[in-house]
């Protein structure tokens, strides 16, 4: 088969812009989320704008909530555009609890429901652990970690535990071998696996699936930029990955769609794993891969 055409249906069409898609082709129905609720938290960027769009062209209106609310306002009005559907942006620090629990009012004020909850918010830096202080470290367990069990929490108490959900928590393949220069978003990202499973467990019973989509490097996201994958190193090292590039942020919407969805019906409790392949890969060390030295003081 020619190189051109086996790349072509590899890549579906995606560009690397922080905007939103200029043209859509459906994979699954249209209205897949009719009229379906989704809170999506870091959605105004990245992967989490993606995924609100993606989920926004199936029937879905959508909650995007971070920080920085000029970037959602921005974005929300995007997203409507190109949808015909209802985007709220909200203002929300997932450390804060209190910050959730009156986003998650104010949605049932607005919508009178909500049916889907994605766990997108995240931070991240290469930095190794000699010089990680003690409070970086803590920062993003905070953020990861604790901030995907306190949103899911307030929004179980406040709605799932009595009509059902999905929740889906976004989190990454890069630390299931170990990665130098990681070890912060590492262990958060694995506490985060853990606890899908326990709250699939515990939950099910009230009809509420939680489930994870596992990335690899997913290309045009903050997360990408801050790990290098800009550099020509880089582009020589994703050539280790079996499929040889980088993922997309609509093949990670389409993933987090799947598990939202009543297509995953029966399932839950599911990591699924959407890295190319990289993970199974020997030679998946970032740093090694882009030639990063771990000396003592390094803060990149
Ligand atoms: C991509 C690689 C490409 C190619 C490689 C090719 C092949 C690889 C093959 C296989 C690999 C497979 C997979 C890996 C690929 C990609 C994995 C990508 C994972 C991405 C995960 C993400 O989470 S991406 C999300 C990125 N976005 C963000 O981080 C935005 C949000 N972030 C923030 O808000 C901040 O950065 C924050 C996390 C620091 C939090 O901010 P804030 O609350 O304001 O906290 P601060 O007060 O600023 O800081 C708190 C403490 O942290 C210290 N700090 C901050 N920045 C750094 C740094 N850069 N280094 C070290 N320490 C830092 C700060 O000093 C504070 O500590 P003190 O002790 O000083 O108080
Ligand atoms: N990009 C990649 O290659 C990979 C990404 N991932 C995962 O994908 C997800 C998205 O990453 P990506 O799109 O790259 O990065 P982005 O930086 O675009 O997304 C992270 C989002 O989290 C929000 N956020 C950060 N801290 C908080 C907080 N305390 N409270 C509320 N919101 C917060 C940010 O918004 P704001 O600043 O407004 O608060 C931002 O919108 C993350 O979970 C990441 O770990 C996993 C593997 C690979």
């Amino acid at each position: 088969m020619a190189e051109s055409k086996r790349k072509a249906e590899l890549l579906p069409e995606d560009v690397d812009t922080d905007d939103c898609l200029t043209s859509y082709t459906y994979i699954y129905s249209p209205d897949l989320l009719k009229d379906q609720v989704a809170f999506i938290t870091g959605g105004g960027s990245g992967i989490g704008l993606r995924i609100a769009e993606i989920f926004m062209r199936h029937g879905c209106d959508t909650v995007i909530a971070s920080r920085n609310l000029d970037k959602l306002n921005e974005a929300a009005k995007k997203l409507s555009a190109v949808s015909g559907r209802r985007c709220l942006p909200l203002c929300i620090d997932v450390r804060q609890p209190d910050s959730i629990m009156a986003a998650v009012d104010e949605i049932l004020k607005e919508f009178g429901r909500v049916d889907i909850l994605v766990n997108n918010a995240a931070g991240n830096f290469l930095c190794p652990a000699t010089a990680l202080s003690f409070n970086a470290f803590k920062t993003v367990l905070e953020i990861d970690t604790l901030g995907t069990f306190n949103t899911s929490k307030v929004v179980y108490e406040k709605w799932f535990k009595d009509h059902g959900g999905s929740v889906v928590n976004i989190s990454a393949t890069l630390g299931y071998r170990g990665q130098a220069l990681q070890v912060h978003a590492g262990s958060a990202k694995a506490a985060n696996d853990a606890m899908t499973k326990h709250l699939a467990v515990e939950w099910g019973p009230s009809g509420v699936r939680v489930n994870a989509v596992a990335p690899g490097p997913i290309s045009g996201t903050e997360g990408y930029r801050r790990l290098g994958g800009l550099s020509r190193e880089a582009a020589v090292a994703l050539q280790s990955i079996p499929l040889q590039r980088a993922g997309n942020k609509t093949e990670m919407a389409h993933c987090a769609l799947f598990l939202a969805s009543r297509a995953s019906s029966y399932t839950t409790g599911a990591i699924l794993v959407a890295d190319g392949g990289a993970w199974l890969t020997s030679a998946n060390d970032v740093s090694m891969l882009l030639g990063i030295a771990s000396s003592k003081s390094a803060r990149l």
